[in-house]
């Protein structure tokens, strides 16, 4: 479903160093329906990747193929549509929604993007907040008024909105205490299986990473150094950076 070629990005560096490039030349697929995580040390280039795949940076060279058409360069129209079929979940969900309006209105905005009247936007929501397993009363509050976990099941719901076939879930529970950290990985696997939904993970806790992903990528500075299914590659690991990066997650 994604194909991503050769990527690269670089970035203006400090120092005596003109450019460094924070994503280099990275070739990978998604197949639809599948959960592909993404780890690697902080700064190694998770998010700049997932941002190049939305477009939200341009990148300098390669190309992302979804569902066999290229979706780097695209602008207006072309870049919403985008948009509608790749959403992104964030670390701090209260960061992404407006202060000033509640959660429903940020949800029942996303049904509006797609054309749908006020009328039939407010005929989906029901079913859309039973899917994230979220109250009415709570969606009817605004992102200060609720908890971390409350409002991150908003967002997957606001996400959602727009049937995405892939979504990018970028340390989306990292800011979860333990036990909603749980339950946000179960609805999230829940929506997996039964919307046949594509994911890519970032995050660093690898448990997390073998219970949702069955294929993991592991990035080093700005590089793939190893990839293969979850179970394999955390148990054997071929590299001696992934063997580290386990080490310092025990
Ligand atoms: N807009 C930008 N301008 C300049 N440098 C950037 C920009 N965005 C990211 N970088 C740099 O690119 C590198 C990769 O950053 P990125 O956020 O992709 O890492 P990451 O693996 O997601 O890290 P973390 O796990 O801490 O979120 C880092 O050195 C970062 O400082």
């Amino acid at each position: 479903m994604l194909e991503v070629n050769n990527l690269s990005k670089n970035f203006a560096g400090t120092g005596r160093e003109t450019e460094f490039a924070a994503v280099d030349g990275i070739s990978f697929t998604l197949d639809a329906g599948e959960c592909l995580g993404l780890i690697g040390e902080s700064g190694c280039g998770k998010s700049t990747t997932a941002r190049l795949i939305t477009g939200l940076v341009q990148a300098d060279a390669g190309s992302v193929l979804l569902e066999g058409e290229e979706i780097l360069g695209r602008k207006g129209r072309r870049q919403r549509e985008v948009y509608r079929k790749i959403q992104m979940v964030f670390q701090t969900p209260q960061d992404s929604f407006d202060p000033m309006q509640t959660l429903e209105t940020g949800i029942l905005e996303a049904f509006r993007n797609q054309g749908m009247s006020r009328k039939e936007a407010c005929l989906h929501l029901p079913e859309l907040l039973k899917k994230v397993e979220l109250s009415s009363e709570t969606a009817m509050r605004y992102p200060r008024e609720t908890s971390g976990g409350e409002c991150q099941r908003a967002a997957i719901a606001r996400a959602l909105a727009v049937q995405p076939s892939l979504l990018i879930c970028d340390e989306a529970t990292s800011a979860l205490d333990a036990a909603v950290q749980a339950q946000i990985v179960q609805l999230l696997k829940k929506l997996q299986r039964e919307e046949g939904l594509a994911m890519l993970w970032i995050g660093h806790d690898l448990a997390l990473v073998r219970e949702l992903c069955s294929r993991v990528i592991v990035m080093r500075q700005g590089k793939i150094v190893e990839q293969g299914e979850t179970r394999e590659v955390l148990e054997y690991p071929k590299e001696e950076y992934t063997k580290l990066l386990m080490e310092y997650s025990l």
